[in-house]
Order: structure tokens, then C-alpha cells, then sequence
């Protein structure tokens, strides 16, 4: 009989028959690059990183306030950059990198700021605490902290959307269970952008991902989204949750997507799913430097519906 839900056993943990080879393979998105060698890949997406960030972009040309402390803990910054218009009212856009909790940082991550910034929405790099030096944990409480620092700065804004790459579209899904009660307010949250994100955390604890993370499969149940989104409620049910992967992702990856705006759609929360025509893992960001690539236009057009 056919299985109609289209979450039933067999396509719900195909990961679980894979070779450890096959594991390895499928989370490790350099592998899936077509256009590149996936060291030359790497490379080029921290080049665009760093360039859209430093010499001739975003710092140079845009007002910002650089290193700005959201906490107590070491490297707890983010880098904020506005529009031209001296305006506190307007809607802020937190990214959170990726790199598998293990690398990358808010310095080389300033892909999205030219064309944001031009339309009016302020941007927000957050930096936090990579392993093996930070636990998931931990740097879930970060980004939780990052955003409530956002809301008691600019509580004016014009709402607040979360995006995050890989393993950064799993810190910004964790937002949508978070507590806010403890940390003294609401952010008005408006919609998320979770990029080519890993949402079920266990097959990485098979991975060598976990040789830096450590993550046991505790801290992986804990820390999935896929496992407890069904539960949240959302704070506004009007806030949009689109999910998007690259057509060059892993089938992995494309699984973790599905099944999370499946799971997201048995639930309250207003998800849409897209799958980004010719474009891999890493092409995904790099192309937010540019004003009329698609992501681009579906940031713009979501935050200024
Ligand atoms: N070692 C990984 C690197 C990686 O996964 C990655 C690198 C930059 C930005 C995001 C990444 N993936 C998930 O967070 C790879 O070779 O694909």
C-alpha cells in the first residue's frame, strides 16, 4: 500500500541503513559540490565571506556598530548595519552562520548586508561560542540571548527575522521553542529564514562532526527541532517559518528540510518550503551579496509584505 502520509517508516530514517561512509557523505555538503572541488568550494565561500565583510563592503561602506556585546561571555558580539535613514523603527534581520558549530564567524559572514541595507532593513551578524571550546548547549543560549539583546536595544523595531545557514538555520529553528520568560521579553518575531538547515540532530553524532561537538544522543534529542516543533506554539501564528534548500544539497539535507515544513505544517506554525533552483550548499549565502537573486527577493519580499 502506498504510504500516503509521506513520513512513514521507510522515509523516515533512511540514515539509519546507510554505511558509515554513506553518513559521512551525505553531511558533508562540500562533497555535493557540482561547480567545485569541495576544498576550492570552501575556499571560495569564505573569500566571499570576508570580501562581502570587510575590504570593500559591508564595514567599509555601510554605518555599523562593530563588536557590539550581547553578553557577559567571551566573543558574545554582534555586528549591527543600517540602512542610510537614521531610524531605530526598522526590521532587523539576525543571521547566524554556519560551519557545523565547529567554524566559521560573524567577521567572514556579512553576505546579505549591501542588498538588505539598501532596501531598509538593518542587519545583525551574531557571533557565539564554536566547539570544541563551546557546547551546543551553550551556544544555543547564546543566539536565544543574541535575540532577546535585539529586541531590548531596538524595541521600536519593525519586527525581528531570524536566519540562519546549515548549522546556523538549526540555531534560528531552536528560536522557535525557546523560552522567552526568563530572559524579560518578547521579541517580536516575524518570520524566519532557515537555509539548508540540519533540524534532526542525530545522524551527526555519527559523523566526525562529533568528534569536535561531542555531542551525546541526549544533547542531540534535546537540541532537535524536528523532535519538539510539533509541541511549541507559536508566540504569533502570523509569523512565517520558510524553509529552503539548494537543489545541489545532499539528499540528506533535502530530507532534514522536508521533514521539518512537514513537521512545522502539522503544527501552527505558517511554513513554506522552497528548493532553489541550481545552486549548492554554499552558493546558497554567497548569492545574497546580490540584489536580485532569488533568496534575496524572498528575504525582501516576506519582511515587506
Ligand atoms: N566541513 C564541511 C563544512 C561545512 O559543512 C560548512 C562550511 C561552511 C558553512 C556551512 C557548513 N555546513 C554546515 O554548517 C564540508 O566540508 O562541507
Amino acid at each position: 500500500m502506498m504510504d500516503v502520509s509521506g513520513v512513514g517508516f521507510p522515509s523516515k530514517v533512511p540514515w539509519k541503513k546507510m554505511s558509515a561512509e554513506e553518513l559521512e557523505n551525505q553531511y558533508c555538503p562540500s562533497r555535493w559540490v557540482v561547480r567545485l572541488g569541495a576544498e576550492e568550494a570552501l575556499r571560495t565561500y569564505s573569500q566571499i565571506g570576508i570580501e562581502g565583510t570587510t575590504t570593500t563592503r559591508a564595514r567599509a561602506t555601510r554605518k555599523s556598530l562593530l563588536h557590539v556585546p550581547y553578553g557577559d561571555g567571551e566573543g558574545e558580539k554582534v555586528d549591527i548595519y543600517f540602512p542610510d535613514e537614521s531610524s531605530e523603527a526598522l526590521p532587523f534581520f539576525l543571521f547566524f552562520h554556519g560551519g557545523y558549530w565547529q567554524s566559521g564567524s560573524k567577521d567572514e559572514s556579512a553576505f546579505m548586508v549591501h542588498p538588505l541595507t539598501a532596501q531598509g532593513v538593518a542587519v545583525v551578524i551574531v557571533a557565539y561560542g564554536i566547539a570544541p571550546k563551546g557546547t551546543l548547549d551553550h551556544m544555543v543560549d547564546q543566539v536565544t540571548r543574541s535575540v532577546a539583546f535585539v529586541q531590548k536595544r531596538y524595541p521600536s523595531n519593525k519586527g525581528i527575522y531570524l536566519c540562519g545557514h546549515s548549522a546556523g538555520a538549526h540555531l534560528a529553528a531552536m528560536m522557535l521553542l525557546a523560552d522567552w520568560t526568563k530572559h524579560g521579553v518578547t521579541p517580536n518575531l516575524r518570520g524566519f529564514f532557515l537555509v539548508s538547515g540540519v533540524f534532526d540532530l542525530e545522524p551527526i553524532v555519527y559523523t566526525s562532526q562529533n568528534v569536535a561537538l561531542q555531542l551525546t544522543l541526549e544533547d542531540a534529542q534535546r537540541n532537535s527541532p524536528q523532535l519538539k516543533v510539533a509541541q511549541a506554539q507559536p508566540v504569533d501564528p502570523t509569523c512565517r517559518v520558510l524553509v529552503v534548500v539548494g537543489q545541489f544539497d545532499s539528499p540528506e539535507f533535502h530530507r532534514q528540510s522536508w521533514e521539518f515544513y512537514q513537521t512545522l505544517c502539522q503544527g501552527e506554525w505558517k511554513a513554506s518550503f522552497e528548493e532553489l533552483h541550481d545552486v549548492d550548499h554554499f552558493e546558497i549565502v554567497e548569492n545574497l551579496t546580490q540584489k536580485d537573486n532569488v533568496l534575496t527577493q524572498i528575504i525582501l519580499k516576506t519582511i515587506f509584505q
